[in-house]
């Protein structure tokens, strides 16, 4: 990007963006001043009740896991807070770029990168949609270029882009004459139009495009007959016996060359380059941050452009304008010499209307970043966000040079991307020894060391002094999709969670590191997303402690006409409350809150318990992990499930153990509590809290009962999970019935 995109400084230029702050930042900080004298006030009583007046082992031990619990959640609080103090909206103006830019000639060229990893849990016409989608923007097709990164080193991913180049003739100029706005076929074509003829007939291409990418997926084969050219044999015959998943050589396929191919209208497409890094089971390849790494490297050897697109295979783009909002930031003249990447939000096409897994993840997505825009911008999330190619090669006031300038952000590309040394180029970084003693991963591209890579790349590029934008137009730039079975829901979030210690034990850790190089608000954010897991520990002890000592009559909390008690309603509605507000005022619903809450109870025994777990063992060397793709197929009973609303459980798995135990027990606890409370044993004042906490789990666990008792479908909990859990229901409350719980 040269000076010339500079605004003049003689008239007062167009503008390009503008920010407004919100109105409720002043009420987050006088809440939180509020709030944080509770908490203190909170702290004393624990200090009291663990000094004066703990007389037995038993209630010292209560009152030690108690306290434990809120300093837990005091820490969960105050990292919160965040995202809370100085929350920013923006607009930007799209329409008057080329006023300030004066020629469309002189827009950047665009590298997007498209992440893939294996056709059968990504089907590859989901990755042909996205792509189509991507090269069909509304920016000058010339200066696009979309490289395909496939880590599964699939033939049958390679076929589906061969076909997605050759619809693109066609569906490119449709797209352009029809001026439509969804420029993913698949969302299309399923979405009803009035179809004029032309419409029809390219439909019609898509779904025989369709067929054939879908009978190669089935078959496992890229079948003879589909095989027409000479240079398609050529690319297929790479597949030889001894090429596997795990073993196999660099495969870069250039499938479209702008300076050569033409659509139908005989206007220029876009270069599509199919990259499969080599592989070797021998060498680490630090998954998507590996394969993001090689795309950056070739990319430069072919063609560099200034500004890149990081997308996964599921994310469409929703709207051809997209890349010109994007560049109303990164031409900024002001912003400019700061700005890493903009980012825009992660929505969801397939979420159905209460959203029972939380997969909208409103708060790291929708209104985090919002918190975040107002200090040194919001975290990458992996997909849908515009880097600058030089925030790659250290911070903004000094360079770190890659080992060799032809990766480098100020090479020069003179040559046809398909010319021979290009392309050997091109093969020779794409090696998978070719990063043995370089920086690439720790000091150059994207970091390598968490399963959470984009997080922690945008962490450590904060921490270099580059800042970020949050973009969010009203209509969502591009819509992607989320698990909607329990279980992968819960996978997805313990590989984020595993991921998310590994940056917070890091060296690089936010508490450490962090603080000294983001400031304090910023670093509490990017603490509160290292260390929120251990909510576990709260959620465990609440789900499980005064329960247990409910069922003995035992009371724990403060009694009804104690002073303390006040303290933890207020403490209870006012985080409940506040985070009901927050979630509302950025468009959600109740429904959608209360499902939301009720997942984070449910991650808090499942996956946060499990990641914690595989995180230490793995520390002592007992394990080792994998990054557990999502799958993205679904089978039709599911989808219909789904789409009612009601939870699919399905696989026995010890993720599913520890909820549905908390299920039993404080349902359990809550009828016991209401017999002795009933037949005057015990009286409700001093056990209405923890009849609260039993009645409010019991209550959020509806879906929990029914799916083990009165569902009959394949998505309910088996038997088996049911047998565990009450067995350890069982055992539980019998070993407590062994403490002697009162002096
Ligand atoms: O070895 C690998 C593993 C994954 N991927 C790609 O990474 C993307 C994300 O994988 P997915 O299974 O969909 O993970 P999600 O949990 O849905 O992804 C979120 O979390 C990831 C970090 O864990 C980020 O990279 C993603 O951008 C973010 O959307 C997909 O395009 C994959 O093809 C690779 O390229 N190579
Ligand atoms: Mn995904």
């Amino acid at each position: 990007m040269e000076d010339r995109y500079l605004t003049s400084a003689a008239k007062p230029a167009p503008l390009l963006h503008t920010l407004r702050h919100a109105r409720r930042t002043a009420f987050n900080r006088v809440f939180a001043a509020i709030y944080l004298c509770a908490i203190l006030a909170l702290f004393y009583r624990h200090g009291l009740e663990l000094i004066i007046h703990s007389t037995t082992s038993a209630s010292f031990l209560i009152s030690l896991a108690l306290f434990l619990s809120d300093a837990v959640l005091a820490f969960v609080w105050v990292t919160r807070q965040g995202f809370l103090m100085t929350i920013v909206y923006r607009n930007e103006y799209p329409e008057n770029l080329e006023k300030v830019m004066k020629k469309t000639d002189s827009f950047p060229a665009l590298d997007i990168f498209i992440c893939t990893t294996d056709p059968y849990k990504e089907p590859p016409m989901r990755l042909v949609s996205t792509t189509l989608s991507v090269m069909a923007y509304g920016y000058p097709t010339e200066k696009i270029s979309v490289y395909v990164s496939d880590d599964g080193g699939s033939e049958l991913t390679l076929f589906a882009c061969m076909e997605a180049a050759k619809f693109a003739g066609y569906w490119l100029p449709f797209c352009r004459k029809n001026n439509i706005m969804e420029r993913s076929p698949e969302a299309y074509f399923e979405s009803n139009h009035p179809w004029s003829s032309d419409g029809k007939q390219i439909k019609e291409m898509y779904e025989s495009m369709k067929a054939r990418v879908e009978e190669v997926v089935e078959r496992g084969k890229v079948g003879k007959e589909y095989i027409t050219e000479e240079i398609e044999r050529k690319a297929f015959n790479k597949w030889t016996d001894r090429f596997t998943r795990q073993d196999h050589p660099t495969v870069i396929q250039v499938l479209l060359e702008s300076s050569k191919n033409r659509d139908i209208t005989d206007h220029f497409m876009p270069n599509l380059i199919y990259v499969s890094r080599e592989k070797s089971s021998t060498s680490p390849h630090n998954f998507k941050a590996g394969a993001l790494n090689v795309l950056l490297r070739v990319s430069a050897t072919m063609t560099n452009a200034p500004i890149i697109l990081t997308l996964d295979c599921d994310m469409y783009s929703n709207d051809p304008q997209t890349p010109l909002r994007a560049l109303c930031y990164l031409l900024d003249s002001e912003l400019r010499s700061q700005l890493s990447y903009v980012q825009f939000p992660q929505i969801f096409s397939g979420i159905n209307k209460d959203d029972t897994y939380g997969c909208e993840y409103k708060r790291p997505c929708q209104t985090n970043p919002l918190g975040l825009d107002g200090l040194l911008g919001p975290n990458y999330i992996g997909t849908g966000c515009f880097f600058n190619r030089r925030v790659f090669f250290g911070g903004p006031s000094y360079i770190v040079p890659p080992e060799i300038s032809q990766v480098g952000p100020n090479h020069v590309v003179n040559k046809p991307i398909q010319s021979r040394s290009i392309l050997e180029m091109a093969h020779i970084v794409a090696g998978c020894n070719y990063e043995n003693s370089t920086k690439w991963g720790y000091e150059v591209g994207f970091r390598y060391g968490s399963l959470v890579e984009d997080f922690y790349t945008g962490f450590l590029l904060h921490c270099e002094g580059w800042r970020s934008i949050f973009c969010n137009p009203k209509r969502p730039a591009f819509l992607g999709d989320a698990p909607i079975s329990l279980i992968n829901a819960l996978n997805q979030l313990q590989r984020w969670i595993i991921g998310a210690f590994q940056v917070g034990f890091s060296s690089f850790s936010p508490i450490t590191y962090g603080i000294s190089s983001v400031g304090p608000l910023m670093s509490l954010a990017y603490m509160y997303y290292s260390f929120w897991p251990l909510s576990f520990i709260p959620i465990t002890i609440y789900a499980f402690l005064p329960q247990l000592a409910l069922v003995h009559g035992l009371g724990i909390f403060p009694k009804i006409s104690d002073p303390w008690f006040l303290l933890y309603v207020f403490l209870f509605l006012g985080a409940y409350g506040q985070d009901l507000l927050e979630f509302i005022v950025e468009g959600g619903t109740v429904q959608r809150w209360w499902n939301d809450q009720r997942m984070w109870m449910k991650r808090g025994l499942s996956c946060c318990v499990f990641g914690f777990l595989e995180y230490f063992l793995k520390c002592l060397g007992i394990s080792t992990y994998g990054f557990g793709l999502t799958s993205k197929v679904v089978d039709d009973e599911q989808s219909k499930r789904y789409a009612q609303g009601i939870f699919e459980f399905g696989v026995s798995s010890p993720m599913l153990v520890p909820f549905t135990t908390g299920a039993i027990i404080n349902l359990a606890s809550f009828l016991t509590g209401l017999m002795q409370v009933l037949r005057g044993i015990s009286n409700l004042e001093g056990l209405f809290l923890q009849m609260f906490i039993a009645g409010f789990v019991v209550v959020n666990s509806f879906p929990i009962y029914e799916a083990m008792a009165l569902r009959s479908d394949r998505g309910r909990i088996p038997l088996k999970t049911t047998m565990i859990s009450t067995g350890l229901a069982l055992a539980l409350y019998m070993l407590v019935s062994l403490i002697p719980l009162r002096n």
